[in-house]
This record gives C-alpha cells, sequence and structure tokens, in this order.
C-alpha cells in the first residue's frame, strides 16, 4: 500500500524528520511519500497559520489522488483541513492529532498533551473536546518553544520537552503522554526511555492506524458531510477549483 505523509509545514527537513519516524513503523510493502505543500507557512503556530496551510494540505491530497494513494496522513497537531481532505478523496485521512489521541486512549485511563507554544496548546484544547477526547486528557502542557526550535536549537527543545514531560509524569495522574507537535517525530523513544511511562507520537500512530483501516478496507464515507464539494464556479487565484 501507498501512504501519503502530508507535513501542512513547508520546512523541508521536519517532512524528512516525519518520513523517517513512518518509514519506521511501517509494514513492509508499505510505501511512504513524504511530501509539504511547496507555498504556506514554514511552521504553524496560530489560527491563521493553520487557515493558509490547509489549502495546501488540499493541493496534495490533490496530488495524491492523481498519483494513487491508499491513505493520507496529516502530519501538523492542529489537523489542518482534515474534513476539506477526506471531502476530496475516498482514501482514510488520518490526522496526527487524532490519531495519537485515541492511540494514548487505548493504553491509559488518562494522558497528558505536551506542544510547543501555550496558544497552539489551546489549540490542542479545542481539538480534544472535538474529538470527544476531553475527558481523557488530564491537561496540555507547552513547552514554550517555538516549532522551528525543533530544527535549529534541537538539544534545549528536547530539554524543554523533557522537562515538561517530567511534570507532567508526576503531576497529572497520567499514564500516558501525547507529544503534540509533528515535529516531534523523531523524539518519543528517547522521551519514553527517560521518562518510564509511553509516549506516544502522531505521525507514528497515524501510519498504523492508515494501515489498520487499508486492510479492512474501510475508506473514508461519502454519506453525509465527508461527500465530494458541490461542484461550483470558483475565482480568481482558485479558479482551478471550478467544476
Ligand atoms: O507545534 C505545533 O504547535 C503543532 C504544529 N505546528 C507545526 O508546524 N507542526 C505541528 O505539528
Amino acid at each position: 500500500m501507498r501512504i501519503r505523509i502530508i507535513n501542512a509545514n513547508t520546512s523541508a527537513a521536519m517532512t524528512d524528520k516525519m518520513g523517517v519516524a513512518a518509514l519506521n513503523v511501517a509494514r513492509p510493502g508499505t510505501e511512504i511519500i513524504a511530501v509539504n505543500p511547496a507555498s504556506g507557512p514554514l511552521t504553524i503556530e496560530s489560527h491563521f497559520d493553520e487557515t493558509v496551510a490547509a489549502v495546501g494540505v488540499c493541493e496534495e491530497i490533490r496530488a495524491g489522488e492523481a498519483a494513487g494513494t491508499d491513505a493520507y496522513v496529516i502530519a501538523c497537531f492542529g489537523d489542518p483541513g482534515l474534513y476539506a481532505a477526506r471531502e476530496l478523496t475516498h482514501a482514510p485521512v488520518i490526522g496526527i492529532a487524532e490519531a495519537a489521541f485515541h492511540m494514548a486512549s487505548l493504553i491509559a485511563t488518562r494522558f497528558s498533551v505536551v506542544t510547543t507554544l501555550g496558544r497552539t496548546a489551546i489549540m490542542a484544547e479545542r481539538l480534544l473536546h472535538e474529538y470527544g477526547m476531553g475527558i481523557r486528557c488530564r491537561k496540555v502542557r507547552a513547552a514554550e518553544i517555538p516549532v522551528l526550535a525543533l530544527e535549529h536549537e534541537a538539544d534545549t527543545a528536547y530539554r524543554l520537552i523533557e522537562a515538561e514531560c517530567l511534570r507532567a509524569r508526576d503531576e497529572d495522574g497520567i499514564g500516558a503522554i501525547v507529544l503534540g507537535c509533528g515535529g516531534m517525530a523523531d523524539l518519543a523513544a528517547r522521551l519514553q526511555y527517560s521518562l518510564g511511562l509511553p509516549v506516544v507520537e502522531g505521525v507514528a500512530a497515524a501510519v498504523a492506524l492508515a494501515e489498520s483501516l487499508v486492510t479492512l478496507k474501510l475508506q473514508t464515507s461519502k454519506f453525509g458531510d465527508l461527500a465530494a464539494p458541490p461542484a461550483k464556479p470558483f475565482t480568481g487565484e482558485f479558479a482551478r477549483y471550478s467544476r
């Protein structure tokens, strides 16, 4: 099977990191294609960034449809464009936040999330409730690092993330931790060893779920709000979407 990992930001280094994380867990015979939009925010740290990035996510879905894709992963913890992406394909589309929340809930009664910035922690809290997972999450914590620090100040970023994870483990009454950024895709094993409790990373979780859905022949439903968008004219730079 072929799975397209869509890093919603435009950091090629982060895309490569996510591709490695996906390959590390993919079954033999699963082809991983890791991509990011050509246009969009270098990192995603706000509602505005997410809104702009969602267009690029949908462009990558359109490209995946042309190339033949069995499942998609939206590798950004805000799951930007998730529902629009699901409208554009019959293939499963898995957001790394939704995947991580569900995987964590299967191995622990309660979990906490550790993400980058306080403002994106609030966005993750909204997602938890949107996905019906609010009751399972004790706290969404922020290491207070910009996303790019994961690339340019990796050692400092790791120490801050690890310290916040330790506080979550010791204060929140949890059984697992969810890493709240696709850019943390390479940190799960090291943190799990350091913390001594399960650390769930969204790219790996999403790949495992995507493979399961393809194996079960379960595709995105076209009954209801995930049916293909109604055909209509689009104007200006989006004229290419006219049908
Ligand atoms: O770190 C975050 O707040 C989440 C999100 N931002 C981004 O550029 N990739 C992410 O996974």
